[in-house]
């Protein structure tokens, strides 16, 4: 599955954390992430993760290009609830997409954890009658 993790920098820490505890999970699969999240994973764990733009500087946009082309199975993203963000509307747009083409999409911690749970017992399967 391609997979896309994103953190809200307040939440960076978390997803480091659960990308951690998970990386036997995560290591199957092909993984992506905004700019900084991505750096900040792969300096943890080890992971190999193609790294798009920072959100702010396009990263949400160009992860929501990938969900458009179908090139994208499960988004993973950790939002800060209580922050503004000065690209508020891509981050809109990449949530929007991922209803438009029925993308699963968890923003945060306790959906992360029954999602990757989901992926490890095979429940994506699913997203391969799709293609
Ligand atoms: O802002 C983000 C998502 O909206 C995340 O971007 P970074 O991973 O580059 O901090």
């Amino acid at each position: 599955m391609k997979i896309a993790l994103i953190a809200h920098d307040k939440k960076k820490q978390d997803i480091v954390n659960f990308t951690i505890a998970y990386t036997e999970i995560l290591k199957q699969h092909t993984l992506f992430a905004t700019g900084t999240t991505g750096k900040r994973i792969s300096d943890a764990t080890g992971l190999e993760i193609h790294r798009f733009q920072s959100g702010p500087l396009g990263g949400d946009q160009q992860i929501g290009a990938r969900i458009a082309d179908n090139e994208m199975d499960l988004v993973i993203f950790f939002r800060d609830p209580l922050t503004a963000q000065p690209h508020e509307p891509d981050i809109s747009a990449l949530m929007r997409l991922s209803d438009v083409y029925q993308i699963p999409l968890v923003t945060n911690l306790g959906g992360a954890e029954v999602m990757i749970r989901a992926l490890d017992a095979g429940f994506f399967d699913w997203r391969k009658l799709q293609d």
